[in-house]
């Protein structure tokens, strides 16, 4: 199995604003952040406190209005068009609804992301690699529907994987399963992280969840108002406890 080497993310003043009627809201509000390469970052918060719009500004998804986002030594916020779209090819998403393509089988729709750039049979092997290596070696020919919720967020992650991202961004990734099957996604989102050398953000709203990561922070109306390490040697879920100062 091939190991990528994860990037660094930072942003720096990241601003983000909405038009809501005649309303502005400001979901990312200077918002600062050092990430190194391959550590895995749960971002926490309220709801609207912006983790979705924090990912999908650094996954270029949404552009920024202030500030700059440097991905790998990569300043996005700069990036033309043609290389914004390059850009997005090396990240992986991950999303709480898992988004598949209903008629297609889970092996396509591994595959479908990469279609453009090289026929299906150059893509087939890869993807049977990482529908193996999310464990649902033998699934390939099901559909979504004959799949379960975990199944198909195994799906939605093999698939992130096909371009090989230094940088994995999952937004409620277990958000729509039961406790026992999130844990198992998060294992398998930190197992890949480990033998891929990813970097890793996880918009969670889940204490448990969160406290496996590296780091912590949480946002309160865009900004980070915590950054807590958990990889200090103590019992991470200690760590939260002691700190008695987890809202998320
Ligand atoms: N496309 C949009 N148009 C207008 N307002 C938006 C848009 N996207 C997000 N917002 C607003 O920006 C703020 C941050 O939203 P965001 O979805 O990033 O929060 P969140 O922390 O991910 O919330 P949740 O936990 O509920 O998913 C909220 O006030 C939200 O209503």
């Amino acid at each position: 199995m091939t190991s990528n080497a994860g990037v660094p993310v930072q942003t720096a003043g990241l601003v983000k604003r909405f038009r809501s009627g005649a309303d502005r809201i400001t979901a990312v509000d200077w918002l600062d952040l050092d990430v190194p390469a391959g550590q895995a970052v749960a971002v926490t918060g309220p709801s609207g406190s912006g983790k979705s719009t924090l990912l999908h500004l650094i996954g270029a998804i949404e552009r920024a209005d202030g500030g700059t986002i440097t991905v790998g030594g990569k300043e996005v916020t700069k990036l033309r068009r043609a290389e914004l779209a390059a850009y997005r090819r090396g990240i992986g998403f991950v999303f709480q609804r898992y988004h598949l393509l209903p008629a297609l089988t889970a092996l396509d729709n591994v595959i479908v992301p990469v279609l453009p750039y090289r026929g299906r049979g150059d893509h087939a092997a890869r993807a049977r690699e990482l529908l193996d290596a999310v464990g649902l070696a033998g699934r390939e020919r099901a559909l979504p529907a004959q799949l379960s919720g975990g199944e198909q967020q195994r799906v939605g992650i093999a698939r992130a994987l096909m371009g090989e991202p230094g940088l994995l961004l999952a937004d409620e990734p277990t958000g729509n399963l039961d406790s026992a099957t999130g844990g198992q996604i998060l294992d398998l989102l930190l197992r890949l992280r480990d033998t891929r050398g990813m970097t890793v953000l996880l918009a969670t709203h889940e204490q448990h969840l969160a406290a496996r990561c590296d780091r912590l922070i949480r946002l309160s109306d865009g900004t980070v108002v915590e950054d807590i390490d958990l990889t200090d040697g103590e019992d991470p879920a200690a760590t939260l406890d002691r700190a008695s100062r987890l809202r998320l």
